[in-house]
């Protein structure tokens, strides 16, 4: 494949890893980045190392995505958003001799996006129509190429397939849910499922230790703090930074989830693999350890063509990061999006669309 250029919206705790991992590979070349201040544009390649150097420790993360910010491409400056990580008006790209203060970083690159292959999308998730309707302005700029978002929620998958006739006419091939979960263990569960003519069920159970990782990754944690019982993403989104260090004390740094609205079950569905309530997330989070509290496995249950019931299992090493189960497999994906895109595939993709599908 000829080389990918490509684009990261959002360079937080995610989007700076997704550039990061990108170099451990030929073939993808970073030519473009924003975050909700500012936007580094150089269609030679970026210099990721310098960067990664200016934004490390200073991300401009924050706890609101408010929908007028969303609307206008991104207004918020650093001084109204208290996201811990942002050091005033310097926070995130800005930092960078390559950043340039913007108050429409997206629309910033969608001007751009003719000379660009592929658009990650690393973007909080805190407003569910964020997303897609980021989606909704590239196509309506006649972007041709792949977007790729890592967004977990199962509800925002509908409203991309709502928008799929104008991804199509576009010629955008959007590749949804492809993080780490959903994403590579969807991927997984729809692989195991080719030995059954029926699935029953499928378990996936994460686990995640983040100590060292914890300051990159407060804009996931926030969103993750909304599948707690009694949080929704109205109050997740609504919350202190003090708020949700003292949730953290509360369960001495391991919060532990079941029955996640995790988009793994519809992108199962969509593909055919099993019906989206048969499909269980879960998983421990310790934000005060690098040790994986517990193994992150996907068991699939189901019937095999001659009457036999078995369980496939797939298991990650526990020497695996959140950063490289995420990060890997998206870049994976989005390679995967530029094939079909070449071919003339347009439309929504889920994960499991891109594996073996009997
Ligand atoms: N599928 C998975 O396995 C998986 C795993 C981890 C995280 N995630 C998802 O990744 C997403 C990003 O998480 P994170 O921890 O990197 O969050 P973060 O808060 O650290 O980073 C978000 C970035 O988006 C930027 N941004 C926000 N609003 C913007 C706007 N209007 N215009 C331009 N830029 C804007 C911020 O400035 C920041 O750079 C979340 O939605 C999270 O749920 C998915």
């Amino acid at each position: 494949m000829d080389d990918i250029r490509f684009a990261v919206l959002g360079t937080g705790g995610i989007g700076r890893r997704t550039l990061e991992v990108s170099q451990h590979k030929d073939g993808l070349t970073a030519v473009a980045a924003c975050d909700r201040n500012g936007v580094a544009i150089d269609h030679s390649g970026l210099d990721v190392d310098e960067l990664l150097e200016a934004t490390e420790g200073n991300i401009a993360s924050g706890p609101a995505d408010d929908p007028d910010m969303a609307a206008d491409g991104g207004t918020a400056t650093a001084e109204t958003a208290d996201g811990v990580k942002q050091h005033g008006e310097e926070a995130g790209i800005v930092a960078s001799s390559q950043g340039e203060p913007t108050e429409t970083p997206i629309d910033d690159i969608i001007a751009e996006s003719d000379a660009i292959d592929a658009v990650l999308l690393a973007l909080p998730n805190l407003e569910h129509d964020f997303i897609p309707r980021v989606a909704e302005r590239f196509a309506e700029a006649d972007y041709e190429g792949v977007m790729i978002d890592v967004l977990k929620r199962s509800r925002v998958i509908g409203m991309l397939d709502d928008r799929e006739d104008l991804l199509k006419e576009s010629g955008i091939t959007f590749v949804c849910g492809a993080g780490a979960t959903p994403g590579f263990l969807t991927g997984a569960a729809a692989l195991a499922a080719q030995s059954f003519v029926e699935v029953e069920e499928v378990e996936i159970w994460w686990g995640v230790g983040l100590k060292s990782g914890y300051e990159d990754n407060r804009g996931t944690v926030r969103e993750d703090i909304a599948h707690l019982d009694g949080y929704d993403i109205e109050t997740a989104r609504e919350m202190s930074e003090e708020e949700i260090e003292a949730l953290i004390d509360e369960h001495d740094g391991v919060l532990e989830f079941h029955d996640m609205e995790h988009a793994d079950d519809v992108l199962l569905e969509r593909a055919g693999i099993c019906d989206a309530e048969d499909v269980h997330v879960g998983g421990v989070l310790d934000v005060r350890s690098d040790e994986k509290p517990t193994t992150t496995t996907v068991s699939v249950t189901g019937t095999t063509f001659d009457g036999e019931t078995g369980m496939n299992t797939f298991e990650l090493d526990d020497v695996t990061s959140m950063e490289a189960n995420v990060n890997g497999p998206a870049l994976g994906y989005l390679k995967a999006g530029v094939r079909n895109n070449r071919a003339g595939h347009y439309g929504v993709f889920g994960p499991a669309d891109l594996m073996p599908g009997f």
